[in-house]
C-alpha cells in the first residue's frame, strides 16, 4: 500500500513556510505605510541576542557556565550564570541597537536608563525564564514585551515610560529554547513563530498565523502548592481530574505556555500562602504572554481581572496568571466566583 505523505495545507497562508525573520519583518514593515522601521529593527536586534544566547544555553554544561552564580537578585532568588549571561547579551543588543531608552529587567534591581536621546522604546524582560531547569536541560526562555515611551523623545525618562499597562504594549514575544530554539512574537496583527536553524543560524517561519485552540484537556499547575490554593482553584483542580485532562508542568513559564498554545490547555500560577500575589512578575512575565495569548484568540486573567488592565505600581510586582484556552481561563474563573474564600478547603489559610 502507498503512504500518503503529510502535506499542509498552505492555500491560506499569506508568507510561504521559511521565509526568515528578517524578510517577514521587512514584509509586515511594508503593510504599514507610515512605519519607520525602528520596532523592526528593535525585533532584528532581540533575534541575534536570543542566537547567542542560544548558542550558550546549548554549551552551557561544556563551557563552565551552567549552576549558581553566586548572588541573588532583588526578588530573593538565586541568579544562575545563564541568568547573568543572558541579561548581559539582551541589554547589550538593546543598548548598541540604539532603538530603546530603558529597559526593566528581571535581573536588575532598577530600571537601565540608556541615556539615548532618540531612544522611542522601553523593553521590559525576563532573560532567561525557567532558569532551575538549565542544569537538568530541560526547556527554557526568554520573555520581552516593547512599549513605546509616552513622554517626549530626548527628555529624561519618567516613571509613565516605564509603569504602562501591558494593553499599550506595541510588541511582545518570546524564545523557547527547547527540542528546537523558537521566537514567537506579536505586534498586535495576530502571532507568528519562527524555528531556529542553527547550520544557518537563522529563524524561518514554521508557525504563521498562531491560533489558540478555544478549549482544551491540558492543566498545567504546581499542584504540590495544592494546600495552599483557595477553595475555588481546589475544586478547578478536581475538576480538571474529574474531566481526566492531563497534568502537564515542566516549570519553565515559556515551555508550559507554548504546550498550551498549541494543544489547548490552561496554565495556572495563582496565589499561594508562600506567594500571596502569585509568583510571576506583571512586567516581564505576565504581560507579554497575556498579549500573546490574546492575539492567538486565548485569554489572561489574574483569576478575576484581564491581565493587560492591570496598572502596575511596583516594577518587580507580582501577580497571579491564568492564562491559555478562552472557555478554560473562563471556567476556572467561574469556580473561583462560585467559592469566593480564599481559604483551602483542605490545607491552609491562603492571606
Ligand atoms: O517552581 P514553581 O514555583 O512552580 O515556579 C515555576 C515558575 O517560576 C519561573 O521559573 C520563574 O521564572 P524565572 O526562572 O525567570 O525566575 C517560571 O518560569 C515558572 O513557571
Ligand atoms: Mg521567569
Ligand atoms: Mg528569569
Amino acid at each position: 500500500m502507498k503512504t500518503k505523505l503529510y502535506s499542509p495545507n498552505t492555500s491560506s497562508l499569506a508568507y510561504p513556510v521559511g521565509t526568515t525573520l528578517d524578510r517577514f519583518i521587512k514584509l509586515k514593515q511594508e503593510e504599514f505605510q507610515f512605519a519607520s522601521g525602528e520596532l523592526s529593527q528593535l525585533l532584528r536586534d532581540i533575534a541575534l541576542a536570543a542566537k547567542i544566547v542560544n548558542r550558550e544555553t546549548n554549551r552551557a554544561g561544556l563551557a563552565n557556565i551552567g549552576g549558581a552564580f553566586g548572588q541573588t537578585n532583588v526578588q530573593g532568588e538565586e541568579q544562575q550564570k545563564l541568568d547573568v549571561i543572558a541579561n548581559i547579551r539582551f541589554t547589550r543588543a538593546l543598548t548598541k541597537g540604539g532603538e530603546v531608552c530603558a529597559i526593566v529587567s528581571e535581573e536588575d534591581d532598577e530600571v537601565i536608563d540608556l541615556q539615548n536621546g532618540s531612544g522611542k522604546y522601553v523593553v521590559a524582560i525576563d532573560p532567561l525564564d525557567g532558569s532551575s531547569n538549565i542544569d537538568v536541560n530541560i526547556s527554557i526562555g526568554t520573555i520581552f514585551s516593547i512599549y513605546r515611551r509616552v513622554t517626549p523623545i530626548g527628555s529624561p525618562i519618567q516613571p509613565e515610560d516605564i509603569m504602562q499597562p501591558g494593553n499599550q504594549q506595541v510588541a511582545a514575544g518570546y524564545v523557547l529554547y527547547g527540542s528546537s530554539t523558537m521566537l514567537v512574537y506579536t505586534t498586535g496583527h495576530g502571532v507568528n513563530g519562527f524555528t531556529y536553524e542553527p547550520s544557518l543560524g537563522e529563524f524561518f517561519l514554521s508557525h504563521q498565523n498562531m491560533v489558540a485552540p478555544s478549549d482544551g484537556n491540558i492543566y498545567s499547575v504546581n499542584e504540590g502548592s495544592y494546600y495552599q490554593f483557595e477553595a475555588g482553584l481546589q475544586e478547578y483542580i478536581e475538576h480538571c481530574k474529574a474531566k481526566l485532562y492531563s497534568a502537564r508542568y515542566i516549570g519553565s513559564l515559556v515551555a508550559d505556555f507554548h504546550r498550551n498554545l498549541l494543544k489547548g490547555g490552561i496554565y495556572i500560577y495563582p496565589a499561594t500562602q508562600k506567594s500571596p500575589k502569585g509568583k510571576l512578575r506583571l512586567l516581564y512575565e505576565a504581560n507579554a504572554l497575556s498579549f500573546i495569548a490574546e492575539q492567538a484568540g486565548g485569554k489572561a486573567t489574574d483569576g478575576h481581572g484581564r491581565i493587560l488592565d492591570i496598572q502596575p505600581t511596583a516594577l518587580h510586582q507580582r501577580t497571579p496568571l491564568f492564562i491559555g484556552s478562552k472557555n478554560m481561563v473562563d471556567e476556572a474563573g467561574n469556580f473561583l466566583k462560585k467559592n469566593a474564600t480564599t481559604v483551602a478547603r483542605k490545607g491552609v489559610l491562603v492571606q
